[in-house]
């Protein structure tokens, strides 16, 4: 079958895939006018990859495709209605990820309060030259007020390192209640402006939809004490980054670490870059070597299945499987 691959898929996966179908791996090309690519597009069955945005007008120029799969767990990348509407399958890469970006998420917490780049660049730089002062000093993580908006697999896993590892009390703000994490991390349920104002780090950890769309702006930031650290490891458009710059600058907020941007890669002229208080990423919370392998093979396997007429166990658009097995492909 002929497949079209797209930027991040695992070597040994690539040939596998290679070893059965006819695949072509496409990266850092302008998928509107590469000629190679517009032309594999017109052929391909199925698109296997990260982040290559699947609209209607994509789709308009791939009228053999049967499924996307994503390398990813965030799908905002594909236009799920435009895909139905073609009977186009699409999958994701949920779970085996999520204990890797949590551990990432953390890290930034702990990074950011601590200091941790900064003060490696100090003593590296050969700054340390005497006792330190309070200037250098960072905040405490453990027993502090950690509040989670988006209490899902990421958010849970966040909750569970929190509450065992470090005694922090958990606030949470989600879609709906989750009684299991308040029974397993002893978690308080509150609105997402009640959280804002009690939390000492604030996480942000959702999809990127049209709800969570800049659901963090300057009013947001002006709702947070002026001690908070604000993690983003959701989306870069999940927030309104030139509101964070101007709370970092004004003092709304104390610090931030972030795995995501607006745009990525990010600009090198982005302000956030040049301030110490603030911690940055190259949206590297999935990537480990374990887990970019578990993750190729996972969008590999729901590829074959969607490929073989099965139901792939990651399917997004089930309404798809529900009319292609009335009506057939
Ligand atoms: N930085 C990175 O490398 C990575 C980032 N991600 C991001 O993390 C997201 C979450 O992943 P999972 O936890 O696996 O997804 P999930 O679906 O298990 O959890 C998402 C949670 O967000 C909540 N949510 C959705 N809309 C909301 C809203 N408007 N207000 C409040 N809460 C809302 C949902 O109720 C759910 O509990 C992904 O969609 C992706 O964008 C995921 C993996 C890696
Ligand atoms: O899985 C995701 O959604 C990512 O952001 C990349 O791993």
């Amino acid at each position: 079958m002929k497949i079209l691959a797209y930027e991040r898929i695992e070597k040994p996966v690539l040939d596998a895939l290679k070893a059965k179908h006819d695949v072509r791996f496409f990266k850092n090309i302008d998928t509107s006018t590469d000629p190679d690519f517009l032309n594999w597009l017109s052929k391909a069955e199925g698109i296997i990859g990260l982040d290559l945005t699947v609209n209607s007008e994509l789709l308009d120029k791939a009228p053999n495709l049967r499924i996307v799969s994503n390398v990813s767990v965030g799908y905002n990348n594909l236009d799920i209605a435009a895909l139905s509407k073609r009977n186009i399958l699409a999958t994701n890469t949920p779970g085996i990820l999520t204990d890797t970006v949590a551990d990432m998420a953390f890290g930034l917490i702990l990074s950011t309060a601590r200091r941790i780049p900064e003060l490696d660049h100090y003593v590296k730089a050969g700054s340390w030259t005497e006792s330190l002062t309070e200037e250098y000093y960072g905040t405490d993580v453990h027993h502090k007020k950690l509040g989670i908006i988006g209490m899902g697999r990421i958010g849970n896993a966040i909750a569970k390192r929190a509450h065992h590892g470090f005694d922090m009390d958990i606030l949470y703000h989600s879609r709906t209640r989750k009684t299991d994490a308040e029974e397993a991390f002893n978690a308080t349920y509150c609105s997402l402006n009640e959280l804002l104002a009690k939390a000492d780090f604030v996480c942000l950890i959702t999809p990127l939809t049209k709800e969570t769309t800049e659901m963090i702006g300057l009013k947001e930031f002006q709702q947070m004490k002026k001690s908070a650290i604000f993690i983003n490891a959701s989306r870069g458009k999940t927030i309104v980054e030139k509101d964070l710059i101007e709370a970092l600058q004004s003092g709304e907020i104390l610090a931030a670490g972030l795995d995501v941007f607006e745009q990525e890669p990010v600009e090198p002229n982005n302000k956030l870059l040049q301030m110490p208080n603030v911690v940055t990423l190259p949206h590297i919370g999935s990537s480990t070597r374990e887990t970019e392998l578990k993750m190729s093979e996972l969008a590999a396997v729901n590829l074959e299945e969607g490929l073989n007429g099965r139901k792939p166990p990651n399917l997004i658009n089930s309404v798809v499987w529900d009319a292609i097995n009335q009506n057939g492909y």
